[in-house]
């Protein structure tokens, strides 16, 4: 069942078109990701989505309600996880879900017992009564998550959820996620542009420049580089490359101080490789394609996640700049 419908959606800021024309549809009890490095137009898709931003042109359904025209309906219908912390951090963990159960209207014999359900999902029933400024950033996140939840909705909308957060923790959330989807058949729609993040979803959109360059499974991604990627370092970069499409017909890159080719079977181009050049490579690398991989060969740059870390990092430092002003 089809929760999600859009099409030929525009957004344009001025005569800036930040999302050209994009359309697909998500199924019920999905995750569902948009990857793609900073600017593409994720940010401003998922808010269109959410009702938070109008859109130039094009329409979206979600769980049956028009996006532009019934925002309070697409609105009792979604959870939302911004990358903006929004928490309260004088209240307790628990006050924070009442207080959104009150905006929420989730009728009052209700409320006591959904907190206690959404709570025992994030694993954080035995600190309801902490005040949030006592947690850690994980739990945080995994209180947003689950105050997304409180209202019951269809879709649960997470603009990277776990940005500025370590390994250990964005996998942690990411099983809450999973079961999530696995136990109650929630829908996820999250944004990302962690690469072994997108991994989790069950399709992803890979979108660059406004537009959506592939959609499809991680696997079926993975499987349209084909073969292995062999990343090696010579002592004479470009005279090689050459030499090795005169040899083995292959194109090379030339990526910083390494060149990358594609090959069938890294295992044995490896050894022939080392052989038909003696003492020339000085590096080798050779690793199955990864989402990053495809990104490079649908848009001919990668998403490096060194200069994502950096603009993370950046991120952050601009957020306890403005906390630090209020
Ligand atoms: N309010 C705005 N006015 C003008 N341009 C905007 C505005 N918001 C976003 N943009 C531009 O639209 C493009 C898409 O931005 P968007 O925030 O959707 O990207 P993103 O993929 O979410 O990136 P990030 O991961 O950095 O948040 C960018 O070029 C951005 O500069």
């Amino acid at each position: 069942m089809t929760i999600l419908h859009v099409e030929d959606i525009v957004k344009k800021y001025g005569d800036f078109q930040a999302v050209k024309g994009i359309s697909f549809a998500v199924e019920k009890g999905e995750i569902f990701g948009f990857l793609g490095p900073n600017g593409a137009g994720k940010s401003t898709t998922i808010k269109i989505l959410c009702t938070l931003l109008s859109l130039t042109s094009g329409k979206a359904v979600l769980n049956g309600f028009d996006v532009s025209k019934e925002t309070l309906k697409v609105r009792q219908s979604i959870g939302l996880v911004f990358q903006d912390y929004s928490l309260d951090d004088r209240l307790t963990a628990e006050e924070n879900l009442y207080f959104h159960g009150m905006l929420y209207n989730v009728p009052r014999e209700l409320l006591r017992e959904r907190m206690e359900q959404v709570l025992k999902m994030v694993d954080l029933i035995e600190r309801k009564d902490d005040q949030v400024r006592k947690f850690s950033g994980g739990m945080k996140r995994r209180l947003e998550i689950a105050r997304g939840l409180l209202h019951h909705p269809k879709v649960l909308f997470l603009d990277e959820p776990t940005i500025g957060l370590d390994p250990q923790t964005r996998r942690a959330i990411w099983n809450h996620v999973i079961n999530l989807r696995d136990e109650f058949g929630l829908t996820v729609f999250m944004t990302t542009h962690y690469m072994e993040e997108a991994e989790h979803c069950d399709r992803i959109a890979i979108i660059d420049h406004g537009e959506i360059v592939a959609l499809d499974s991680p696997v079926s991604l993975k499987a349209q580089v084909g073969g292995d990627i062999i990343t090696v370092k010579t002592n004479q970069n470009e005279e090689i490359a050459k030499l090795i499409q005169e040899r083995y017909n292959l194109e090379s890159k030339l990526e910083g101080e390494f060149l990358r080719l594609e090959v069938q079977d890294g295992s044995s181009f490896v050894p022939q490789i080392v052989a038909d050049f003696p003492g020339a490579i000085l590096s080798i690398h050779v690793h199955e394609p990864t989402l990053d991989d495809v990104f490079l060969k649908l848009t001919g740059r990668a998403i490096r996640d060194e200069l994502i870390s950096e603009a993370d990092r950046a991120k952050q430092k601009v957020r306890s700049f403005r906390k630090g002003k209020r």
